[in-house]
């Protein structure tokens, strides 16, 4: 096949599938940002995880809250799970790569704060396991997820807000990922603006 026609298609399809996350997705977006909001609002903080794109993507998530999206504001707490290589690596060492996240919610995590879970498939067990933690700590969950939501979807729970985006590809899932992060991040900074 031409490459040419390849990027064409890459195109096509990233453009399709937000297409189709757009028409499913509106209200959940909404929702996930309206618990952000109130979540900052009443002193709690985001804390994200996810692996490989997913981790990145868990990471773009908590700089903008804590430096800035697109609108100067006050810097919101947030913390990425898979950025300190020492305790990542320590807990995979001393307990398993399944406890990197849930570990250190058990440590972090307080009733009132909010867990974003990031997983293209809805089947990694450490991403599965940080659901399981967040709940145990009175967290409320927002999960990016896709294909059929795999065993991640079983986990929520009532009060969280699942956004699944209804495509198979892992890569045109992670694209549409971040623009509901940007999307996050706008109605946030919003709602600041109006009501903060
Ligand atoms: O970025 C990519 C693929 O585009 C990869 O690094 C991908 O994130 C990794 O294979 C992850 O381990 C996949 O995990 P998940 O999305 O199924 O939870
Ligand atoms: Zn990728």
């Amino acid at each position: 096949m031409n490459l040419q026609t390849r990027i064409q298609q890459h195109f096509a399809a990233s453009i399709e599938t937000k297409q189709q996350a757009l028409a499913v997705l509106q209200e959940p977006i909404l929702a996930a940002a309206t618990l952000v909001f109130d979540t900052v609002q009443h002193g709690g903080k985001i804390l994200s995880c996810g692996n490989g794109g997913s981790a990145g993507d868990a990471q773009h998530f908590s700089s903008e809250m804590l430096n800035r999206f697109e609108q100067e504001r006050r810097g919101l707490p947030a913390i990425a799970l898979t950025t300190d290589t020492s305790t990542l690596t320590s807990i995979a060492n001393d307990y398993s790569y399944e406890r990197v996240f849930s570990r250190q919610i058990e440590a972090l995590g307080r009733k009132g704060d909010v867990l974003l879970a990031i997983s293209t498939s809805g089947n990694s067990t450490n991403v599965n396991r940080a659901i399981d933690a967040a709940h145990e700590c009175g967290m409320q969950v927002i999960a990016l997820s896709g294909k059929a939501g795999g065993s991640m979807k079983a986990l929520l729970q009532a009060g969280d807000v699942e956004l699944r985006v209804p495509a198979d590809s892992t890569a045109r899932i992670q694209e549409t990922h971040l623009l509901l992060i940007h999307c996050i991040c706008d109605l946030v900074d919003q709602m600041l603006l109006t009501q903060g």
